[in-house]
């Protein structure tokens, strides 16, 4: 049973590992899929199932202990199958803490993952740009991230360490698998999509509202090369537990950073972002998951 702890700011949910191993163990017992790799499909972005043969699909609704998605855009579907040779399973929506999810909800499927015997997860997102260099359906390969919500106390790994997942003191130094990050650039250039992807820096915030000029003049300032709702709480998660991870921000919206620019950013246009660049995506997606090697963390 999930319990609660009371931190800086409150009162919080912390899951243990029996909430897990139950959502894992009632997967296992509902499908014959044994996944090696997981992706989590950002907004708008969910047709990168699609491309997953055999599939065993379950609404978030059906599975035990699972949160459910609200937002337009995030079907809430976990989706298993066989794609190009690998045994992956795909979550069509994923959960955000401006939804009024605990962080430990947020990013509870990386742990069943883990139990389920994943190795390596592939994270997406839509995103804005605040590199000059990135335009709306550029995609951007994530070497790196910077949680705010975590630098401000949010960390999704606050509470009880649990060692069966991982240290108290994970470093993160490390987060975006290099080889993972050199083999999609090879496959980029293979495909002849090079010129639309390059590599940066993601920065997660809290949301749900999109930055202030101010907020994003600062964030240009620090390094940030894409913001986004999502991703970084998972992948601190997916590190601490010893998952390989590779992340993939679609470039959907400039983040307006001029007093004078009267543009002005909606969910709607992230969303018409997401479907046309959504095929450039599952190709490489696809291939990396294809050539990526799954018995050995270390290597590609
Ligand atoms: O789940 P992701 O990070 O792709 O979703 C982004 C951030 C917000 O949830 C939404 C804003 O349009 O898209
Ligand atoms: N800011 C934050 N999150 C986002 C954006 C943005 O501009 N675009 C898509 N998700």
């Amino acid at each position: 049973m999930s319990k609660s702890w009371v931190s800086l700011w409150g009162s919080e949910q912390v899951c243990v590992h029996d909430d897990y191993q139950k959502t894992a163990d009632w997967l296992l017992s509902q499908t014959k899929h044994r996944p090696q790799v997981a992706i989590i499909c950002g907004s708008g972005l969910g047709m990168l199932a699609d491309a997953l043969k055999c599939q065993d699909a379950f609404h978030y609704t059906d599975i035990p202990g699972f949160p459910q998605s609200t937002v337009q855009g995030h079907a809430g579907r976990l989706v298993f199958g066989e794609l190009k040779g690998k045994t992956c399973v795909c979550m069509q929506g994923r959960f955000h803490m401006y939804e009024g999810h605990s962080l430990c909800k947020t990013t509870f499927p990386v742990r069943v993952f883990k139990l389920l015997g994943v190795e390596t997860l592939i994270v997406t997102n839509a995103a804005g740009s605040l590199a000059d260099g990135l335009k709306p359906g550029d995609i951007m390969i994530i070497k790196d991230h910077v949680n705010f919500p975590g630098l401000g106390g949010f960390n999704p790994l606050n509470g009880p360490n649990d060692d069966k997942f991982g240290p108290r003191f994970p470093a993160m130094s490390a987060c975006y698998n290099p080889g993972l990050r050199c083999l999609a650039m090879d496959i980029a250039k293979q495909q002849g999509v090079a010129e639309l992807v390059q590599e940066g820096v993601y920065a997660a915030v809290g949301g749900p509202n999109f930055e202030t000029i101010a907020e994003a003049k600062l964030m240009h300032r620090l390094g940030v090369d894409a913001v986004g709702m999502s991703t970084a709480p998972e992948v601190v998660v997916a590190v601490h537990c010893g998952l390989r991870v590779f992340g993939i921000s679609l470039i959907t919206n400039k983040v307006v950073k001029s007093y004078e620019d009267r543009e002005c950013v909606n969910h709607e246009g992230v969303l018409e972002v997401s479907k046309l660049r959504s095929h450039t995506l599952q190709q490489l997606v696809s291939e990396l998951v294809s050539r990526m090697d799954v018995n050995n963390n270390t290597a590609v």
